[in-house]
């Protein structure tokens, strides 16, 4: 007989204690969500940073979150979470890991949204299999419209899945994808954010430069992309067919098709999603190399 009902249980992320390695952007704009959408309070947030204490007091003043400034309190911070956060570059994160490799313990549950970091590198910078989360999330986070792709270390049991599901859910949608997908996810949805902005820039300073004031040329543009957004989403239409209700035969919109066809428009950004992809598995390699020499 099929099931009727999930038999999952609501995680209760509000009593859970989340510590934030790395006080980043990234980190803010999580932080930022899961507050927002009341997940959890800022007393349950600790942070930590590098050495950025001017950077800690911005985010604790802002949020009213805990931060931690020196190692004795990072230390403790560390050990009473019951979440990591792994979010400091991955340039940091080969020696940020090993420095942790004593600190964590196997009840915990690490989160990373360190771009390219396997979990068997992870795995081997700790020194041990741990219960790993790793995830591509963007920073649409912060205000509820983020997309994050996760996958989970084998030994995750099914109760921390559903955990950082819904944590990352409060912020956004989510896509669980097999470990290797993480990489294209970084160049689709990671990464995406910046290549709409950039279209953006494109589109004010076009409108700008044929006499719109700035505002105008900032508000059509800002309304057009949460408008088509919103049509793909809320129609389900292939964004083909919209687009080809958009284009009049002969008309405005066939021009300048033409013209993004004459410059490379799809495959431009077809290359750009590839390359992005290519670059979280190189960024990966590196920290991997990191973590046998
Ligand atoms: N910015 C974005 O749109 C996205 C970023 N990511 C990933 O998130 C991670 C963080 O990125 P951002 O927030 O953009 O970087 P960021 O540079 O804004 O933040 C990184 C933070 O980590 C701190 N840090 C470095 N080493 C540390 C250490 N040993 N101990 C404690 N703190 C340390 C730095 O002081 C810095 O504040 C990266 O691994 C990136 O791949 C993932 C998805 C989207
Ligand atoms: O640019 C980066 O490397 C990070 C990962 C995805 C978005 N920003």
């Amino acid at each position: 007989m099929s099931q009727l009902y999930s038999t999952s249980i609501t995680p209760e992320i509000s009593s859970l204690r989340l510590c934030f390695y790395g006080a980043g952007s990234m980190a803010e704009a999580i932080v930022r969500g899961l507050i927002d959408q009341g997940l959890t309070a800022p007393k349950q947030i600790g942070m930590i940073n590098r050495q950025n204490a001017a950077r800690l007091d911005e985010l604790s003043a802002r949020y009213g979150v805990l931060a931690a400034f020196d190692n004795e309190s990072k230390s403790v911070m560390l050990g009473e979470a019951d979440i990591v956060f792994l979010a400091i570059k991955p340039k940091d994160a080969a020696e940020a890991l090993k420095q942790l490799r004593h600190v964590l313990r196997r009840d915990q549950l690490i989160v990373s949204i360190i771009a390219g970091l396997s979990i068997h590198t992870m795995e081997s910078l700790l020194g041990q299999s741990m219960n790993i989360v790793r995830t591509m999330p963007n920073t649409s986070s912060t205000i509820g419209l983020g997309a994050t792709g996760i996958s989970f270390s084998s030994s995750v049991p099914e109760g921390q899945r559903s955990l950082a599901e819904a944590m990352f859910k409060s912020v956004g949608m989510t896509a669980v994808v097999e470990e290797h997908l993480l990489d294209v996810v970084t160049g689709v949805s990671g990464s995406g954010p910046a290549y709409i902005y950039y279209m953006m820039e494109a589109m004010i300073e076009a409108g700008r430069g044929r006499g719109l004031s700035d505002e105008a040329a900032r508000e059509l543009t800002i309304q057009t992309v949460l408008g088509a957004a919103h049509m793909v989403k809320s129609t389900n239409e292939h964004p083909a067919d919209l687009r080809n209700k958009v284009t009049s035969p002969n008309g405005t919109t066939q021009a300048a098709i033409e013209t993004l066809d004459a410059h490379g428009f799809s495959q431009a950004i077809i290359h750009a999603v590839g390359r992005a992809a290519d670059r979280a598995a190189e960024m990966g390699k590196d920290i991997e190399r990191s973590a046998t020499s």
